[in-house]
C-alpha cells in the first residue's frame, strides 16, 4: 500500500497528465508494480505541488522587469562597511549607518537577495553521462596562446600507469581561465610531440622551448573536479619563501608570505600544497603555499633536530652550566637584580608555547560593535614602557579608557581606599580563585598575592568602556578568547642604542629594582632586548600591530591610532570569535 497523498481531487499539471496518459500506452512497461508506483508518484499531491511552484517560479523569472540590479550586494554592503568604518568618529551619521547596515536582519535579506539573484537555489545535478562505447578513447586538443603569463597548471607523473597527468590547476590561472584543462586529464602531446615515457621535466623543457601557441593532445579525466574557490582566510604564523623551498613542486608558482599576512586560501583539494591570494592584492592568479599539514611536519622535523643538536650541546656544557637545564624564568635572569614587584605566573609555563605548532589561523573580519569594545591589551618585555602607555590612555579620556584595579593579600595602607589601588581580599580566598581560574595572571611579591581577575576586565567591558592591560605575556593564553575579544599590541624595544638614548634623556626609572629608584643599567636594556624577541618569537604571531616605544610621544600617537582603529574598523580576527 502506499502512503503517497493522491492529487486526484485536483487538476493535474498539463504535462504531468500527458505523461500519466502515455504511461498507460507504454508497452514496454509489462510489470504491474512499477506501473502502479509511477501512477502513484505522478498522482501524488506533492510532485504535483512542486511542478506548480517550479512553473510559477520559471514564468516570474520570464519576467523581465523583476531581473536583479546587482547580484552581489553583499560584498557591496562589506565594501561600503569597510569605507564607512574610519569615518565612524567623525561623523555620527556616518556611525548609524555602519551599524544599520551590520543588523543581521538586513545582512540576511541581502544574503537571501543574492542567492536569488544569482539562481543559486537551482539544484547542482551531476552532468548526463554521455554514453560512449568504453574502447574509444575520448581525446582533447587544446590550443593555448604562449604569453609571459605562466600556464598556471602542474604535471606528475601518475604512479599506477606512468603517464603525465595534469597535477593542479592554479586558480585564476591561464589554464584556469581557458577552462579546457581539467586536473587528472592525461597529457598525450606537447606540440606533436609525443610525451610517453617523458619526465615531467622532460615536458615542461618542452614547454618551455616552444613559442607561440602550445597545442596539448589530452584524453580528459573521469571525473572533473569542483574548482570551485573555497572562502577561507588565514593568518600566516611563519614567513614562506618558495624560492628556498626544495620540496615545492615547482617553484614558480609559489606565493612567498611573511608572518602575519592575510592569504585567501582557494584551494585546499591537494593536502600538502594549497593555493591562495594574498588578501587585497589584485592578481587573479593563485599560488602554492604549503597546507597546514605540511607546515606542522616541517616544524616537528625542524624541531626535532635542533633538539638533537641541542642535546649535544647540552652534554658538551653540562660541566659549565650552574643551573639546570630547562628551567626558564622569563621575570627574573641570571646575574640580574632579583627584586621584582610582580612576578606573574600563569597555570602554564613557556613549554607549552613550545608546544605549539604555528602555522595558520583562520580568520574573519570581525566588525565593531556598537558600545561593546574591545579590550587593549598591552604585552611586551618588562620595562618597556606598557604601564606608561596605559596611563597616558587612561589620562586622556577617563570616562572611556579604564584599566582594572588588581587585587591583593596585602593590608591596606593608610591613605588607601579599598577597589581604588587594590580589591582586598584574604588569601584563602585569592588563592580559591586562582585555582578556578578567575585570574588573567596573579603572582607573588614579599609574601602578598596581586593579581587582576577576569570579571574586572569583563565589568569594564559591560559597562561600554575600553579595558586597558599591560599584563604578563603569559596571560594572553587567558586573554585571547572569543568571549574578550582582545585586540593586542605588542610594545616592542628599539635598538640598544636608542633604548638607552631615550630612557636615559627622560630618567626613566628601573622596573628591575623596586627598592632603589634609579635608571635602567645597560644590562638591564639587553636583558629588555632580549625578553622582546622572545615575545616576538613565542607570542608575535597573536599580535594585532606592534609599536616600537622610542620617543614616547610618537608610540603613544600611534596608541591612540590604534585604540580608534580598533573601536571602529573592521579587523581580522580568529574566525571562531566572528561565528
Ligand atoms: N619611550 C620612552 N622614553 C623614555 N622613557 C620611557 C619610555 N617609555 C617608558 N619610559 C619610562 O620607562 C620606565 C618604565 O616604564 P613602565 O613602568 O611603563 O614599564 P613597564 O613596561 O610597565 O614595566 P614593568 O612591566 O616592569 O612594570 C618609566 O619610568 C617610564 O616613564
Amino acid at each position: 500500500m502506499s502512503a503517497t497523498v493522491m492529487a486526484s481531487d485536483r487538476k493535474c499539471d498539463p504535462v504531468i497528465s500527458k505523461l500519466i496518459t502515455s504511461l498507460k500506452e507504454t508497452e514496454s512497461l509489462t510489470d504491474e508494480q512499477d506501473l502502479g508506483f509511477l501512477q502513484n508518484l505522478l498522482q501524488s499531491k506533492e510532485l504535483n505541488a512542486l511542478v506548480n511552484v517550479h512553473s510559477k517560479v520559471a514564468k516570474i523569472n520570464k519576467d523581465d522587469r523583476i531581473a536583479p540590479l546587482l547580484s552581489a550586494s553583499m560584498q557591496v554592503l562589506l565594501e561600503i562597511l569597510e569605507l564607512l568604518a574610519p569615518r565612524c568618529h567623525v561623523s555620527p551619521l556616518c556611525k548609524e549607518i555602519f551599524h544599520l547596515l551590520q543588523t543581521p536582519h538586513l545582512q540576511s535579506l541581502l544574503f537571501a537577495h543574492d542567492s536569488i539573484a544569482q539562481k543559486d537555489f537551482y539544484p547542482h545535478l551531476p552532468d548526463i553521462p554521455i554514453e560512449v562505447d568504453e574502447d574509444e578513447e575520448t581525446i582533447k586538443i587544446v590550443q593555448l596562446v604562449k604569453s609571459n603569463e605562466p600556464l598556471g597548471a602542474t604535471i606528475k607523473t601518475d604512479e599506477d600507469t606512468g603517464k603525465i597527468i595534469i597535477a593542479r590547476i592554479m586558480h585564476g590561472g591561464a589554464a584556469d581561465r581557458s577552462g579546457l584543462i581539467h586536473v587528472g586529464d592525461e597529457v598525450i602531446e606537447v606540440n606533436s610531440i609525443n610525451v610517453e615515457g617523458k619526465t615531467p621535466s622532460d615536458v615542461l623543457s618542452i614547454l618551455q622551448n616552444s613559442e607561440g601557441t602550445i597545442t596539448f593532445k589530452l584524453v580528459p579525466s573521469d571525473g572533473k573536479l569542483d574548482q570551485r574557490e573555497s572562502k577561507v582566510r588565514v593568518k600566516a604564523y611563519f614567513n614562506y619563501e618558495p624560492e628556498n623551498d626544495p620540496y615545492i613542486p615547482c617553484k614558480e608558482a609559489g606565493l612567498g608570505f611573511q608572518r602575519g599576512d592575510i592569504l585567501h586560501i582557494v584551494s585546499q583539494d591537494d593536502s600538502y600544497w594549497w593555493q591562495a591570494r594574498k588578501e587585497g592584492d589584485k592578481t587573479t592568479r593563485a599560488g602554492l603555499i604549503p597546507s597546514r599539514a605540511l607546515q606542522e611536519r616541517r616544524i616537528l622535523h625542524e624541531r626535532s633536530q635542533k633538539e638533537s643538536n641541542g642535546d649535544a650541546k647540552k652534554g658538551s656544557c653540562a660541566s659549565i652550566c650552574s643551573t639546570p637545564p630547562g628551567s626558564p624564568n622569563p621575570n627574573n635572569t641570571c646575574g640580574g637584580p632579583k627584586t621584582k614587584k610582580i612576578m606573574y605566573d600563569t597555570a602554564e609555563n613557556d613549554d607549552f608555547d613550545r608546544e605549539m605548532i604555528a602555522t595558520y589561523e583562520e580568520v574573519a573580519k570581525l566588525y565593531p560593535r556598537l558600545g561593546i569594545f574591545r579590550p587593549i591589551v598591552l604585552i611586551g618585555a618588562p620595562g618597556v614602557g606598557r604601564n606608561e602607555l596605559k596611563r597616558r590612555l587612561v589620562a586622556r579620556d577617563p570616562e572611556k579608557y579604564k584599566s582594572p584595579v588588581p587585587y591583593t593579600t596585602r593590608p591596606m595602607r593608610p591613605g588607601e581606599v579599598a577597589g581604588r589601588e587594590y580589591l582586598f581580599v584574604t588569601r584563602a580566598k585569592m588563592e580559591s580563585d586562582i585555582a578556578a581560574g578567575k585570574f588573567i595572571e596573579h603572582g607573588e611579591y614579599k609574601g602578598h598575592l596581586y593579581g587582576t581577575a577576569a570579571e574586572s576586565v569583563k565589568s569594564i567591558i559591560n559597562a561600554g568602556c575600553v579595558c586597558v592591560i599591560g599584563p604578563h605575556y603569559q596571560a594572553l593564553k587567558s586573554l585571547r578568547t572569543a568571549q574578550l575579544k582582545p585586540y593586542i599590541i605588542h610594545i616592542r624595544t628599539p635598538t640598544f642604542d636608542e633604548l638607552k638614548k631615550s630612557r636615559t634623556k627622560a630618567r626613566a626609572r628601573s622596573t628591575f629594582d623596586e627598592t632603589n629608584s634609579r635608571g635602567f643599567t645597560d644590562e638591564e636594556f639587553l636583558e629588555m632586548i632580549k625578553s622582546d624577541e622572545r615575545i616576538n618569537l613565542l607570542y608575535g604571531h597573536f599580535c594585532d600591530d606592534e609599536i616600537v616605544n622610542e620617543d614616547l610621544t610618537e608610540a603613544f600617537e600611534k596608541l591612540v591610532n590604534l585604540a580608534n582603529k580598533s573601536e571602529s574598523e573592521p579587523l581580522w580576527a580568529p574566525a571562531s570569535w566572528v561565528q
